[in-house]
């Protein structure tokens, strides 16, 4: 028997991520997987993909069954992680998949979701600098948002490395429909979303600006300034971050995928392709893995990064489970997959 393991939001799409990954993971096994409106019905019945939970229903969503857990994934919708965490012991592993206790900015975390602030854990984003250390031997960890690390982790070594200006970053990232989460649903009808691209909250209203600025500005030393816009992209998983700054002068394209490949070059999850390869959102189905590419461009005097993550994998539940990896003293790969599903 190995750790054992409660999924609260395990009738959701992040946490029905989990539920798969977690039923091939050697050290954690699920003993409770809880929805709220759903439970009662079969595992299977919500999740037809995850044929090894047969038999097995949904708990109810109440706190009390998450006692006797070594370790507790929270996938519930903002807000919700709060109290439930309040109610868990220190020595319990705690990853929470919303954000509840992402931003250390109590003001911008009020701004942006409108509730009031819950507090700040240490935030899940191995690959940025500093954050491993702080996730080793942690017993709260606050997992990224997904779009925050499809763009923190394209341009932090550039920003780390002075590159490219802090004042003038743009962003404008595509997210396909399970980003939204399985409630939102009834809003994403195929009909609607089917060869279609659209934007939404323009003009910096998205809860992820301050994230983002958090994670840009860590890796900078310095508070950086992002524009950030979201668009929603036909597709069921995938984000394709396209990430622009001012070049610093002199620098060019190999001084860019110098940076970045220096940064990930033993990092098992990030992978900067080679030059002239793209990144395809695709291509990291299914997997935990970044797939990022670089270039200069001289008329512009901007830095383009591009980064494709899969919203569900190192997007949520894949890094989520690569933090408790960290946390707990396993090896972080263990029950992950850099291999993405293709075509
Ligand atoms: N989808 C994504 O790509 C990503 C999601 N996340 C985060 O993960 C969390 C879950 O997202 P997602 O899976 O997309 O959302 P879903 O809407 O798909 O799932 C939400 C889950 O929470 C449960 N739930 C709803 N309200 C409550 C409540 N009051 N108490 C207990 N359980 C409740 C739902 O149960 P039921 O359905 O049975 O009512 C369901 O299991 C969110 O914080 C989201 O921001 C993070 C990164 C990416
Ligand atoms: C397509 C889509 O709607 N995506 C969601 C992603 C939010 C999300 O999943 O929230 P966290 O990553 O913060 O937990 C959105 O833009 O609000």
């Amino acid at each position: 028997m190995g750790m054992r393991t409660a999924v609260a939001g395990a009738s959701g799409y992040a946490g029905g991520e989990l539920l798969r990954l977690l039923a091939a993971h050697p050290e954690l096994d699920v003993v409770v997987a809880q929805a709220d409106s759903r439970a009662g019905e079969p595992v299977t019945a919500v999740h037809p993909n995850l044929v090894t939970y047969a038999g097995q229903t949904l708990a109810p969503s109440d706190p009390a069954l998450l006692e006797d857990a070594d370790v507790v994934f929270l996938a519930l919708p903002h807000g919700a992680s709060a109290a439930i965490a309040a109610t868990l012991r220190p020595d319990q592993l705690v990853v929470d998949l919303g954000a509840d206790f992402r931003l250390q900015d109590a003001a911008a975390w009020e701004r942006f979701y409108r509730l009031p602030h819950a507090g700040t854990w240490v935030y899940g984003m191995p690959e940025l600098a500093g954050q491993r250390d702080l996730i080793a031997g942690a017993r709260r960890i606050a997992n990224p948002g997904c779009y925050p690390t499809s763009v923190t982790l394209a341009l932090a070594p550039l920003l780390a490395a002075g590159l490219v200006e802090t004042d003038d970053i743009v962003v404008v990232a595509a997210s396909g429909t399970s980003g939204a989460g399985r409630k939102a649903a009834t809003n994403l009808l195929g009909s609607e979303v089917m060869g279609d691209l659209s934007p939404y909250k323009i003009g910096g209203a998205h809860q992820h600006t301050p994230e983002i600025t958090q994670g840009l500005s860590l890796a900078a030393g310095t508070r950086v300034s992002v524009g950030f816009t979201p668009l929603l992209a036909p597709m069921p998983r995938g984000i394709l971050a396209t990430c622009t700054a001012k070049l610093k002068p002199g620098v060019d394209t190999a001084a860019l995928r110098a940076a970045l490949g220096k940064a990930y070059t033993d990092e098992p999850f990030v992978h900067l392709l080679d030059e002239g390869q793209m990144p395809h959102t695709a291509a990291t189905f299914g997997a935990n893995s970044v797939h990022v590419q670089a270039a200069a461009d001289p008329d512009s005097g901007r830095a383009v990064v591009v980064s494709a993550i899969d919203n569900l994998g190192k997007g949520a539940a894949g890094q989520a489970l690569q933090n408790a990896n960290i946390a707990l003293g396993l090896p972080e790969t263990l029950g992950l997959s850099a291999i993405g599903v293709a075509p």
